[in-house]
């Protein structure tokens, strides 16, 4: 569980980044924050691992306040990834993704071990181990940086625009493996991008950002959708568009509400979306 607890960041050049936020990422939870370029989100996922410090307020990981940990082994205990997978490009595959437990020091051999099933979780050829990042195409890339930040197996993920750097059609595979390792891994998982479609087929909970890290609106995807709080959250997710586009469907036998490429967005229970869902 991640908690922000009225947290806010003015940089030292007087930027205010963040006013004031405060939200909680359930345990075992997929949570997007979404909002416009500049609007806090990098600062706030960097808040989570003290990459930044806030200026204001507190984070708790599991009821522990951050700022009270050493920060190394707190980064180590997070995994992290970043666009394009942030690999280290003189390195082969194996070693970047073997680099955190190494460093917490897992033996060499052990670490290596560990390689293979990794890069099989997040869908890559074993085979690909011994290249560098600059022979793997983008979606392999990234997937390298999901199995280098679960190498380490931490509960907690924070991924900062994954899936910004490939194309679409990869982008939506690597959303439904993203789905499908939370599932399986039950990580809690707080993710940043700018494109609300991305958020709302990602996220059990979406946070709708304004300027300067304020929320517009946070909850379902299915609650947001159905009620948008304001003329921000509206125009930002382009409600008559999505409202048009989706319709009730049955999925794995429930019922639920899919868009127009059939991906549920939310679970109904009579006509009404869920709280939850
Ligand atoms: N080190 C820094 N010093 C001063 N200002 C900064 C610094 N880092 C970020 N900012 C400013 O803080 C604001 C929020 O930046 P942040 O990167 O958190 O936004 P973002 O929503 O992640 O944007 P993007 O989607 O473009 O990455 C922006 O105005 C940015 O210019």
């Amino acid at each position: 569980m991640i908690e922000f607890r009225g947290v806010g960041k003015t940089y030292d050049d007087g930027t205010v980044a963040v006013e004031t936020f405060s939200y909680t990422v359930a345990a075992n939870s997929l949570v997007v924050l979404v909002g416009s370029s500049g609007s806090g989100k990098t600062t706030l996922l960097r808040i989570v691992n003290r990459m930044v410090e806030p200026t204001r307020g507190h984070v708790l990981v599991d009821g522990r306040d951050v700022a009270s940990m050493d920060k190394v082994r707190l980064r180590r205990s997070i995994g992290y990834v970043l666009q394009a997978g942030g690999l280290l490009p003189h390195r082969t595959v194996a070693d970047n993704v073997a680099t955190v437990p190494v460093l917490n020091g897992v033996g060499r051999r052990q670490a290596r071990a560990a390689v293979a099933s990794l890069m099989e979780r997040v869908g890559l050829d074993p085979v690909l181990a011994t290249r560098y990042p600059a022979q793997l195409s983008g979606g392999q890339q990234q997937r390298v940086g999901v199995a280098r930040a679960l190498a380490a197996d931490p509960d907690i993920l924070l991924m900062d625009e994954p899936f910004g750097a490939v194309d679409p059609i990869v982008r939506r595979e690597l959303q439904d493996e993203l789905r499908r390792l939370q599932r399986e891994l039950g990580k809690t998982i707080l993710l940043v991008t700018h494109d609300i479609d991305e958020a709302f087929g990602v996220g059990d909970e979406v946070v709708v950002l304004k300027e300067r890290g304020v929320t517009a609106q946070s909850g379902t995807p299915a609650q947001i959708l159905a009620h948008p709080a304001d003329e921000f959250v509206r125009s930002f997710i382009g409600a008559d568009r999505a409202e048009r586009r989706l319709r009730p469907a049955t999925v794995g036998g429930r019922r639920v509400l899919v868009d127009d490429e059939g991906r549920p967005v939310g679970v109904l229970l009579g006509e009404e979306p869920v709280a939850g869902a």
